[in-house]
């Protein structure tokens, strides 16, 4: 049937309508006329009967295969457009319909510092390693990507070379590699444990390769560190952090720079000289750091590692951060407890943190700094503020996940 797109949906899809409603197009775009074939809620385009003016040549080869990037094939000022226009849409639907939105910061291609990358062994013995094909298991074995560093890139060849030798990998593994100031760091998980022989190839590769770490896991256990050549380090805001292997780090340098200017910007211009100051979610203290330049931190995580990391980095760098390992699903912060803070910074996993936000709001603690990177959760617990009676006072939506739909914003909320 032809149908004409009205929209791109929160996926990145076109949406048009029809008679049985909403269907959605992968990698069209507003305006465009295509023939489809409909199956249920997606549909496959078969051919394109005029096309957009804003698409353009995707620049990667993995395009539409790799699940990375869906929305390559659109003019980066109609995209970034659009993507604001998901926080403006959020913030509407939680209650705020004239939010003051600032233009989305982008940031560049070639830029990411964290990969999370699936392995997977062929019967002919070979290593593939990649992103997973969209809605799949699939990978899509990497052989340029325009969104990772490109020396993150570079090690994806020789990395899956290596791993053909490796005992330890049967069939399925991931690869996270975090890029630190000190050099890429991986963390394996694979389905078999590693041979003695493994080790050595990895201390081997590691060398070849200037990397500090290797560590390993087998499925559901904690890291073991295979190989290490040198100390581990990376910088937050100038303070030196030991991060675990894996750690969360934010997927850029200008991404979490952009992260934390609007943070400091959201915050009031006027906070008491000795104010107190919470971080939910704090990670390693990439937001806790810099925020201890307002006053005195205490930053709430529930990853061990993370949480000793900031707490042994803090105290290096005479930062005034407190780290307390506290698990904010099961305990959140009560109202007590709130009561102490001038402003409270949360960034929440993906699912938002729809409690503990109720509590904020029941406290009515003065200032809150939300870091969202996922809209849908973001406008559930916004409409949980503004029920509570605060108002936005700035909003910064930043295009971390280029080509990506995720969106990371940082939202200031105020009591009215
Ligand atoms: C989006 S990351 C943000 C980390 C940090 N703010 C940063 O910018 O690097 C979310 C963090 O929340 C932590 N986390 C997840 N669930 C949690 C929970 N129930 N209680 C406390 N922290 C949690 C994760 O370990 C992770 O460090």
């Amino acid at each position: 049937m032809e149908l004409v797109v009205e929209a791109v949906g929160a996926a990145g899809d076109g949406i048009a309508r029809h008679a049985g409603g909403q269907v959605f197009l992968p990698q069209t775009l507003p305006g465009e006329r295509v023939r489809a074939r409909t199956g249920g809620k997606r549909a496959e385009v078969e051919a394109w009967l005029e096309e957009s003016p804003e698409r353009v040549a995707p620049p990667c080869r993995h395009f539409p295969a790799c699940g990375g990037c869906v929305l390559q094939h659109w003019d980066l000022a109609a995209y970034a457009e659009w993507k604001r226009g998901r926080l403006v849409e959020a913030l509407a639907r939680a209650g705020y319909p004239d939010a003051p939105v600032a233009p989305l910061v982008m940031t560049p291609p070639a830029s990411r510092q964290r990969a999370d990358l699936g392995l997977e062994r062929l019967p002919d013995g070979s290593v593939q390693i990649g992103f997973h094909q969209r809605g799949t298991t699939a990978l899509v074995p990497m052989q340029e990507c325009h969104v990772l560093l490109p020396a993150l890139v570079a090690l994806v060849a020789p990395l899956a070379e290596a791993l053909r030798g490796l005992e330890g990998l049967r069939r399925l593994g991931s690869a996270v590699i975090n890029m630190l100031t000190s050099g890429p760091d991986i963390l394996l998980r694979t389905d078999a444990p590693l041979t003695m022989p493994d080790r050595r190839m990895l201390a081997a590769f590691a060398t070849r390769h200037g990397i500090p770490r290797i560590a390993w896991a087998g499925k559901g256990a904690g890291a073991e560190v295979a190989a290490q050549l040198a100390p581990v380090r990376h910088l937050l805001s100038g303070a030196e952090v030991v991060p675990a292997p894996g750690a969360f780090l934010q997927a850029s340098a200008p991404g979490e720079a952009a992260i934390v200017a609007a943070m400091l910007e959201a915050l009031p211009r006027k906070l008491p000289p000795r104010a107190s100051l919470a971080d939910l979610y704090a990670g390693l203290g990439t937001l806790s750091l810099p925020l201890s330049s307002r006053g005195r931190v205490t930053a709430f995580e529930s990853v061990p590692e993370a949480v000793s990391a900031l707490s042994t980095a803090a105290g290096k760098a005479g930062a005034r951060v407190k780290a307390v390992r506290r698990d904010l699903d099961r305990q959140p912060l009560l109202g007590p407890e709130l009561k102490e803070f001038a402003a409270v910074v949360l960034d929440p996993p993906y699912a938002g943190a729809a409690d503990q936000v109720a509590l904020l709001a029941r406290a009515r603690v003065p200032n809150l700094v939300y870091v969202s990177c996922n809209p849908v959760a973001l406008a559930r617990d916004a409409q949980a503020l503004r029920a509570a009676g605060y108002r936005v006072t700035a909003a910064t939506p930043i295009d971390q996940f280029l080509w990506s739909p995720h969106l990371e914003a940082v939202v200031g909320f105020g009591m009215a």
